[in-house]
């Protein structure tokens, strides 16, 4: 059984994975074996030159800067990027998925609810966490400016939309409670799917 885990920028989603994985869970994370494939899939690498022009890559690496600087300024242009990485993310999951030997899997995705991706999992779990205190620890972990998060924030979904997808949200403030939350969500999940094993 596939389970989707998202939320917003600096909500805490990587955070969270690890706790799964400490219980064992297999962890697929959609975001860096994304980054994988455009460093690595011919198919993909051909698409991006095409869209973006020569200049994502430099000595045949991702142009990372140049990337985010088109992606977050033109949503037609992002489309278009995600578009030419999901189809590809999503095949190279299903490979992944097919030697995971465990009761349920986690797909960790910045986007899943927005690309369509939640339609191929069967339950969803959605981090959130206030915006300033995102912003914050983005901040912290990145080095980031302000306006450089909140311009990735806004290529997001806002959580309210996210929402009404999810069939539970783990509101990670404060870390000791979001722990026990984990832990009641993988026994919840053991329980739900244990059937189908
Ligand atoms: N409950 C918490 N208490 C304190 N710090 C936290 C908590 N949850 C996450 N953090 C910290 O906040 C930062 C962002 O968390 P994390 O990288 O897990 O978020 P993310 O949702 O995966 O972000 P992104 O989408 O940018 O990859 C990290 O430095 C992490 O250590």
């Amino acid at each position: 059984m596939i389970v989707g885990l998202t939320g917003g920028i600096g909500s805490g989603k990587s955070t969270i994975a690890r706790l799964f994985e400490e219980y064992g869970v297999p962890i697929y994370i959609a975001d860096e074996r994304a980054k994988a494939l455009m460093q690595s899939d011919t198919r993909v690498i051909d698409a991006i030159k095409k869209l973006l022009g020569e200049s994502a890559y430099i000595d045949g690496n991702l142009n990372r800067e140049y990337i985010a600087d088109k992606i977050f300024t033109n949503s037609t242009t992002r489309n278009a990027l995600n578009e030419i990485v999901h189809p590809a993310v999503a095949r190279d999951f299903k490979q992944w998925v097919l030697i995971r030997d465990y009761i349920y899997v986690i797909k960790e995705a910045a986007i899943l609810f927005e690309n369509g991706g939640y339609k191929q999992t069967d339950f969803n779990i959605l981090v959130t966490a206030p915006r300033d205190l995102r912003i914050d620890r983005v901040r912290k972990r990145d080095n980031a400016s302000i306006s450089q998060i909140k311009q990735r924030m806004d290529a997001q979904w806002d959580d309210v939309k996210k929402m009404a997808l999810a069939d539970v949200i783990i509101e990670n403030i404060d870390f000791s409670k979001t722990k026990q939350e984990v832990y009641k969500i993988h026994q919840h999940l053991l329980r739900r799917f244990q059937e189908n094993w």
